[in-house]
Parts: structure tokens; C-alpha cells; sequence
């Protein structure tokens, strides 16, 4: 059985590429098939898995998008890329922003990336998709392609009503489009341990949302290792292999392993 997540959360810089690329190749680390998908257009996921110029490649997960759109036939494994570290990938550029104009007037204007998923599904165990820092089409597209959302929460601001917007949108896409829609967890980021400021925001969280959402018994800690990674197209694992942030993210893995 094939678990497609989606990583999310509109406010911008918060860690989801991170955790799409880190989660994924911790996932593949543990024997898993995963496909990482960018549905960002601003291809960060494609950068940080060692594309250098994302804008310049041909085939994207917009063109595929824009297959489907257009009725034409397309085979699993065309665009896909592979990573030196287990994963594939489907690259996203800025034509996704193209994209998601266009899609206003698309039927079925929801559930283009669910026919894309679809037919991945045999040929994966994990499906992850990073998502724009909005709650625009190409976001509720990924919502009704998912079976969970993991919401990376910066622990440097007060996202109590950004967050509250998120679920909210969550709830609506479940009940209108994705009945089996669930929230996989907040995962709380960017964690200095050397302050009580992230101690004051986890318990905001937990006391606000902990009855209604699961929050991660883990949290990935504030690392320049971590802020390195995007640059050298390796995950943490590779580049800082006995640091805190791999090994947060090694947890986290087991932990979404364990929620199965
Ligand atoms: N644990 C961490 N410690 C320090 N810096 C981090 C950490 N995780 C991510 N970063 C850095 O913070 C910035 C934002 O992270 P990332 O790109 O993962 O967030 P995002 O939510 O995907 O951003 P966007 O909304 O722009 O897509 C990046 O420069 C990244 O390298």
C-alpha cells in the first residue's frame, strides 16, 4: 500500500523542502520506494536534490500536469529523476505558477495531480509532495491527492493563526473532495534548544491543538548544517552524518514509519 503525504504550511521558510527531501531519503534509507514530488514553483526541492537551474529543464511536473489537463496518455515513469541517495523525483519550475492560472478554468481542476498520482501508486510506498507556500489550486490539488499532511511549524513566531487557516482548509477539502484526508502531524522546526522561546511555542501548540492534532514527539533543531544542505544537492545524512539534524530526522522517519 502506497502513503502519499503532503507537506505543507502557506507561511513561507518554515522547513518543507527540508523535510520532503530528508523525510523521503530517510524513508529510502529504511528500504522504502518513495517518490518526492515539487510542487513548488520555485523548485526548491528540485534544487536541493541537485539540480542546479530547475527553470530549465523540459519536463516538470507542470508539463505532466498540463498532459492530463489535455486528455494525452502519459507513461509512469516519464520526467521522473533518481537521486544518489535511493529517491525519485518529479522536478517542479516556476511554469507551475503558469499552471495554476490556468487551472481556474480546467474541469476537474482538483484532481489533476490525484490522476498523476494514481498511477504511481503501485510503483511506490511513500509518495511525498512539497508544496507552495500558499493555499492556492496547485496546494488543494496536492490536499486531494494525499492520505496526510505533515505541517512543518518554525519554532521562531507565533503560528497559531496561520495554522488555524491551514486546518480549516484541511477540513473542507476532507469533507468535499478527500473523505480519507488526515493530518499526519505538526512537526515543530528550526528548534534553538538554547532558548525558552521554542519550550513557550511547543506548549502553545500542544495546548491549542494537541486534542485535535497529533503533534511529533520529535522536532528537527536550528542548524547552519541544515541551511547548508540545499546548496550541495545531498540530504542531511550525507552531508552532517553524526549531527543533531540527521539524527532528528532519522527519528522523525521512524515516527511516520510507526504511525502506520
Ligand atoms: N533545521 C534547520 N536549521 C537551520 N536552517 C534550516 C533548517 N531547516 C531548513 N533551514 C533553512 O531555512 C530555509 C527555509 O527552509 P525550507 O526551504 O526547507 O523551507 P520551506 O518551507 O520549504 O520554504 P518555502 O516556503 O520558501 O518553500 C532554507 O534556507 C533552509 O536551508
Amino acid at each position: 500500500m502506497c502513503k502519499v503525504i503532503a507537506i505543507a504550511n502557506q507561511k513561507g521558510g518554515v522547513g518543507k523542502t527540508t523535510t520532503t527531501s530528508n523525510l523521503g531519503i530517510g524513508l529510502a534509507k529504511q528500504g522504502k520506494r518513495v517518490l518526492l514530488i515539487d510542487a513548488d514553483a520555485q523548485g526548491s526541492l528540485t534544487a536541493s536534490l541537485g539540480i542546479q537551474e530547475p527553470d530549465r529543464l523540459e519536463i516538470t511536473l507542470a508539463t505532466i500536469m498540463a498532459s492530463i489537463i489535455n486528455d494525452e496518455e502519459i507513461k509512469p515513469e516519464y520526467g521522473i529523476l533518481r537521486h544518489e541517495e535511493g529517491v525519485d523525483f518529479m522536478p517542479g519550475n516556476i511554469e507551475l505558477s503558469g499552471l495554476e492560472t490556468s487551472l481556474v478554468n480546467v474541469m476537474s481542476r482538483e484532481t489533476v495531480l490525484r490522476t498523476y498520482i494514481e498511477q504511481q501508486k503501485d510503483r511506490y510506498d511513500y509518495i511525498l509532495i512539497d508544496c507552495m507556500p500558499s493555499l492556492g489550486m496547485i496546494t488543494i490539488n496536492a490536499f486531494t491527492s494525499a492520505d496526510s499532511i505533515l505541517i512543518p511549524v518554525q519554532a521562531a513566531y507565533l503560528p497559531v493563526k496561520g495554522l488555524e487557516q491551514l486546518i480549516k482548509t484541511i477540513g473542507k477539502v476532507k469533507r468535499q473532495i478527500n473523505p480519507k484526508l488526515e493530518i499526519e502531524g505538526i512537526l515543530l522546526t528550526m528548534v534553538d534548544n538554547r532558548t525558552n522561546y521554542a519550550r513557550d511555542i511547543s506548549n502553545l501548540l500542544i495546548e491549542n491543538y494537541g486534542s485535535r492534532v497529533r503533534i511529533f514527539e520529535n522536532s528537527i533543531p536550528m542548524s547552519v548544517r541544515a541551511a547548508e544542505i540545499s546548496a550541495e544537492g545531498v540530504s542531511i545524512y550525507k552531508h552532517d552524518p553524526n549531527g543533531k539534524v540527521a539524527s532528528a530526522y532519522q527519528s522523525l522517519t521512524e515516527e511516520v514509519l510507526g504511525n502506520e
